[in-house]
């Protein structure tokens, strides 16, 4: 059956760390399709090059061989600025650790990509009240982010991930750094807005539970993926 071309496609990538006695080889010849407005779950053991994997397909690093491709283009064609710039426009981050600045308000933290993205300041604010709002944060805009709850920091971040409109969404370890409670709260946010927008997902992470909620999960074992049937859009929704 044909299927729409992914919007990832990620083809034998090779990632290789450090040199001589500490050489380390993360991927082992990783290939994956991601098709447009799925949620993945990339799991496996600690050390097993699941944030690699991530970082390699969301451009944040390049592999050591093999290629990654964005609607059919070809990342490692790309100057570092080229990359950048499709990096801020095309995907947005949310981390375990949140990594917000911490001294800074919500809305500086928030309009962070927008900056990057050259978006004249009078444009910022309403955009960033527009990302906050879906997450329940527009009251706390002028708020330092250092004073709020872990709960609150991780959606300050989602605001930050979002505030560019983004097609894909990659997430590593998400709700690792939450409670119960805030970690759901979390989750939930993160499939609505798959929902809402269409958005695709991408998540590296611990959680069974949260891997479970995916439409499909491909497990990584020693930087080879485990399954190599898993690779194709198949079990995409
Ligand atoms: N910058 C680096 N320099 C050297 N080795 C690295 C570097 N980053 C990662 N590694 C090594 O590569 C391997 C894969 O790391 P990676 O962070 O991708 O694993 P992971 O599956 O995400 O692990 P965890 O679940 O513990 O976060 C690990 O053995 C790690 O020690």
């Amino acid at each position: 059956m044909p299927m729409s071309s992914p919007i990832l496609q990620a083809s034998d990538l090779q990632k290789v760390y450090g040199a001589g006695e500490s050489r380390f080889h993360a991927l082992r010849g990783v290939s994956l399709d991601i098709a447009e407005a799925e949620t993945l779950a990339i799991v496996g053991p600690s050390g097993s090059g699941k944030s690699t994997l991530m970082h390699v397909l969301a451009a944040l690093d390049r592999p050591d061989g093999g290629t990654v491709r964005f609607r059919d283009q070809d990342l490692g064609a790309l100057t570092q600025r080229e990359l950048d710039t499709l990096r801020n426009r095309e995907f947005g981050f949310v981390f375990q650790q949140f990594h917000l600045d911490e001294g800074a308000s919500v809305m500086e933290n928030v309009a962070m990509p927008l900056m990057v993205g050259r978006i004249p300041r009078r444009d910022r604010r309403e955009a960033v009240l527009q990302a906050l709002e879906p997450l329940g944060l527009e009251g706390r805009i002028d708020e330092r982010a250092g004073n709020l709850s872990g709960g609150q920091r991780q959606r300050v971040a989602i605001a930050r991930a979002i505030v560019n409109r983004p097609r894909v969404l990659f997430a590593d370890e998400p709700t690792g750094a939450l409670d119960q409670e805030n970690g759901e709260k979390v989750a939930r946010l993160l499939f609505d807005l798959h929902e809402q927008y269409g958005l695709t997902l991408v998540m590296v992470t611990h959680s069974g539970e949260l891997a479970e909620r995916c439409g499909r999960q491909v497990s990584i074992l020693d930087g080879r993926l485990s399954d190599p049937a898993s690779t194709t859009m198949e079990g995409a929704r």
